[in-house]
């Protein structure tokens, strides 16, 4: 397959909110409608084009630094500095090369409408508009329907800075482009998002509203460009989060919403009292009374109607929040040292008792699968006693697994909503957009940052190959003369990590 990946490429950066932006209106914002507000895309480009009205008394239609890579000198500082000045007027988008660069805005400007994503299609030259992320979306939708290869973009940048939200954006220019009808594909997305950011978000000191998981949403069209049908595939899930969450920060939204929107009834039957009682929820320093809102009550009631509209059923809803609730359960099972040796043993079996029916797993199992380990040397197996700290390590992993599963269930159900009909064309074509967490480096690092750093090491990696390396080859191959780029080169480094990678994999085969 051959992966378009970073010409069509967004990255993102992020101004902190305290910037002020200037009051200058931009060219974007001074697209106004002047008659035929409103139009729906059928009216067709040329309509829809005439209805816009550039403001061009205020600024021009396009300008000199829309494309940074024509520049005559190209530093970091200069780079940084034309954006900053882009970005008080408000222009968020900048192409430097094939990249787009977004700037978050953090706040709602009127470039998303339905005729500036009209007048973003078939644009016969890029130049001709502003940037924006409707034209990066163009763009890869004709290289796909006339070169007929599969794309692919990938948007990365730090936290907050706007990934999902751009996305979301792209995923609904692809289906506009394709003619996706209002109420179609675009509208099960939708409704499969209630469940995902339950699940795989949380707020963090970064955003409210953080994924914690890298999603690669694959849209599938057949050769002319129809859309035929999508699927997700989740990578990265931050599953520590289940056990732990930094100062500041809080467990995934499902926990929460559940505390909200369940009934009396509901709490009963999964022994629930508050979420102030649940180890995993009262460490985080906020007090939970504050969060049982009306808001998140609203919340957990839609995220009940995504569950119906997805497919699950009455039955399924049921299993989750059984197995989310055995998940909080877990997490108050607490050891002490015995008496008479150093191993752990467990003080509160009422609290196994409930995990242990929860999950229907017999409690001496669940016990002995907690305090103790079974090694087997040249084939007689050993049972060891695990201390207090390893016990709770293992008690730790087994809510992170079980959270884990649980999240790739619902994933699938939306899978399931999301594929295409039975009689689809088998030969098609795909566009990925992957949302990945950015490079992430907090004051304590964990295992996810040292995976996550790796997997962007990776992306930088494939970039310089085939931005520098690949492009440089080519001109020598050619015989044209050039001057050499120089970059750093992050191969030795991801060498390096993946070669231990590997020799892990390696031993645990050997091991097993
Ligand atoms: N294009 C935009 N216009 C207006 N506001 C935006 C835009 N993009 C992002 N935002 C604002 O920024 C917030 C954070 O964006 P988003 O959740 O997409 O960030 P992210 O990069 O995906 O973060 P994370 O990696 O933590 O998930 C959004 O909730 C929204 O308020």
């Amino acid at each position: 397959m051959v992966i378009h990946v970073f010409p069509q490429s967004t990255r993102h950066l992020s101004i902190s909110k305290e910037d002020k932006l200037g009051e200058a209106q931009t060219l974007l914002q001074g697209m106004q409608l002047t008659k035929g507000e409103g139009g729906s895309p059928a009216q067709g480009d040329q309509t829809v084009r005439r209805n816009i009205t550039f403001d061009k008394a205020i600024l021009p239609l396009t300008s000199p630094t829309d494309d940074l890579a024509s520049l005559p000198d190209l530093t970091e500082d200069i780079l940084l500095k034309e954006m900053h000045k882009r970005y008080k007027r408000q222009q968020i988008y900048t192409y430097i090369g094939e990249i787009l660069v977004a700037i978050n805005p953090f706040k709602e400007l009127q470039i998303y409408s339905i005729p500036a994503s009209m007048l973003y299609k078939n644009v016969v030259a890029r130049n001709s508009l502003p940037p924006h992320i409707y034209g990066t979306a163009d763009a890869i939708y004709h290289s796909l329907v006339m070169e007929k290869l599969p794309q692919c973009c990938v948007i990365s940048g730090e936290s907050g800075a706007g990934k999902t939200e751009s996305a979301k954006y792209m995923v609904n220019q692809f289906l506009r482009l394709a003619d996706c009808e209002e109420g179609g594909l675009n509208l099960k997305i939708e409704q499969a998002n209630p469940l995902l950011e339950a699940f795989g978000n949380a707020q963090t000191t970064m955003n409210n509203n953080s994924s914690r998981f890298a999603k690669y949403l694959e849209l599938i069209f057949s050769r002319e460009g129809r859309v035929l049908g999508a699927g997700i595939s989740h990578y990265l899930l931050e599953k520590s989060r289940v056990v732990y969450q930094n100062p500041g920060e809080r467990n995934f939204h499902i926990f929460y919403l559940m505390f909200a929107g369940l009934s009396p009834d509901e709490y009963n039957l999964y022994g629930l009292q508050g979420p102030q009682y649940h180890r995993y929820l009262n460490r985080s320093g906020f007090d939970l009374r504050t969060m049982m809102t009306q808001t998140a009550k609203d919340k957990m009631d839609k995220f009940r109607q995504s569950l119906q509209t997805v497919g699950f059923n009455k039955d399924d809803e049921d299993n989750l929040l059984t197995c989310l609730s055995a998940v909080l359960h877990i997490g108050d099972i607490q050891f002490i040292t015995s008496a008479n040796n150093d191993v752990a043993q467990i003080i509160n079996m009422e609290v196994l008792n409930k995990v242990s029916e929860m999950i229907q797993v017999p409690s001496e199992e669940l016990d002995s699968a907690l305090t103790s380990e079974i090694t087997v040397t040249r084939g007689e197996a050993i049972r060891r006693q695990r201390d207090v700290y390893h016990a709770g390590d293992c008690r730790d992993a087994l809510a992170k697994a079980l959270y884990a599963r649980l999240f790739g269930w619902v994933v699938n159900g939306i899978n399931h909503l999301l594929q295409p009909l039975e009689d689809s064309p088998e030969d098609t074509l795909e566009v990925g957009v992957l949302d990945i967490f950015g490079f992430e480096d907090f004051s304590r690092n964990s295992f996810e940052q040292l995976c996550i750093n790796l997997a962007n090491e990776q992306l930088q990696n494939f970039f310089n190959k085939h931005v520098f390396q690949q492009e440089q080859e080519a001109y020598q191959t050619e015989g044209v003369t050039m001057e050499l780029v120089r970059f750093v080169d992050n191969k030795p480094t991801v060498d390096l990590f993946l070669q231990v990678r590997n020799l892990l994999v390696h031993h645990i085969k050997v091991g097993l």
